[in-house]
């Protein structure tokens, strides 16, 4: 019985990598991933991963910020391709949702309905972002799902230099954590946000008060050391039921995170990154991840978007 989605504005076309062979010994994610056609619901036991882009510019240019994310799903795609294919989940690519001109709210609420479909269905999602007003999008969809509807206790980890908690007229890259804060106050529920990462001299006095006044939990770039991320990390997961996490690259030191919209100055080292994406995917309760502000034209070497394929490859073990 095929999946039937509410319907994206490009479908998945075939994925491209390096071939060592056919057999499964050689197998690459180019080589594992199937189109969404081929989508099913989920049986029972290891949720397959589904992978949904989200090809969106408009929040970072509402931001004031260099633009380029719209480029990113395909970007993130051509570095997940070639890499050995390891997971012992299937993966399916649902094709992207697209931001076109300037209604970011119609394409939020798009990728939204998708995405709950996705959910609904057994899937682990994957959102291949845009800019950080993909979290957005991802909320809409997460927040619409059985599992929330149903009472599950939702935590959203960020890993970000930046809060995203502006209070703007308009919505933008800047704002998503302030959107769903209010919207899970409209819902009747707790908000339960934490963010790792947070750059001191990148965030005003206004962001910090923003962030205590909702009782935000948060961690400076600086005090990103192992075993208090670990820590901290445990400590969220410990009172939430399923997890939306979400990556900024930019929480990513500039030399293997310079692809971004605002590089890191000082930055998580990957590493620190790596053994928090390999806790949550331990700790069962991710519900859905994307990864976001991946701006191709600044990605020396592709470097930004390397990092990021083997983060997801890494959360989706
Ligand atoms: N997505 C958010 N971006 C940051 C950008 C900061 C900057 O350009 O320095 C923010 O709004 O805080
Ligand atoms: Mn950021
Ligand atoms: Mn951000």
């Amino acid at each position: 019985m095929f999946l039937k989605l509410p319907a994206v504005d490009v479908p998945p076309r075939p994925w491209t990598g390096r071939s060592d062979g056919d057999g499964p010994g050689h197998r690459r994610w180019w080589q594992a991933v199937t189109a969404s056609d081929e989508l099913q619901a989920a049986a029972p036991g290891r949720r397959p991963a589904a992978v949904l882009g989200f090809s969106s510019d408009e929040g970072v240019r509402r931001n004031q910020g260099r633009t380029g994310a719209a480029a990113a799903p395909a970007a993130l795609r051509k570095a997940l391709g070639p890499l050995a294919f390891h997971l012992d989940r299937p993966v399916a690519d649902a094709g992207d949702v697209v931001v076109s001109g300037e209604d970011l709210e119609a394409g939020q609420e798009r990728l939204g309905r998708v995405l709950a479909a996705l959910l609904d269905a057994g899937h682990q999602t994957v959102v291949l972002g845009g800019g950080h007003e993909t979290a957005y999008a991802s909320y809409l969809g997460v927040s619409a799902s059985a599992a929330v509807q149903t009472g599950q206790r939702l935590g959203v980890l960020n890993l970000d230099a930046h809060f995203d908690l502006r209070d703007e007229p308009v919505a933008s890259s800047g704002t998503p954590f302030l959107q769903m804060a209010r919207a899970e106050a409209d819902a009747g529920r707790e908000f339960r946000y934490a963010v790792a990462g947070i750059s001191e001299p990148n965030n005003t006095r206004v962001l910090f008060d923003t962030a205590d006044k909702l009782g935000v939990r948060y961690l400076l770039d600086e005090d990103c050391e192992p075993n208090r991320v670990q820590d901290f990390v445990a400590g969220f997961l410990a009172e939430i039921d399923v997890l939306y996490l979400t990556i900024d690259l930019d929480v990513l030191p500039a030399a293997v995170a310079p692809g971004v919209s605002a590089p890191a100055a000082y930055g998580v080292p990957l590493p620190v990154i790596s053994a928090v994406c390999r806790q949550v995917a331990r700790s069962g309760k991710l519900l859905h991840l994307d990864v976001a502000e991946l701006n191709p034209a600044f990605d020396i070497d592709g470097r930004t978007a390397r990092t990021a394929a083997r983060l997801i490859d890494t959360l989706l073990r």
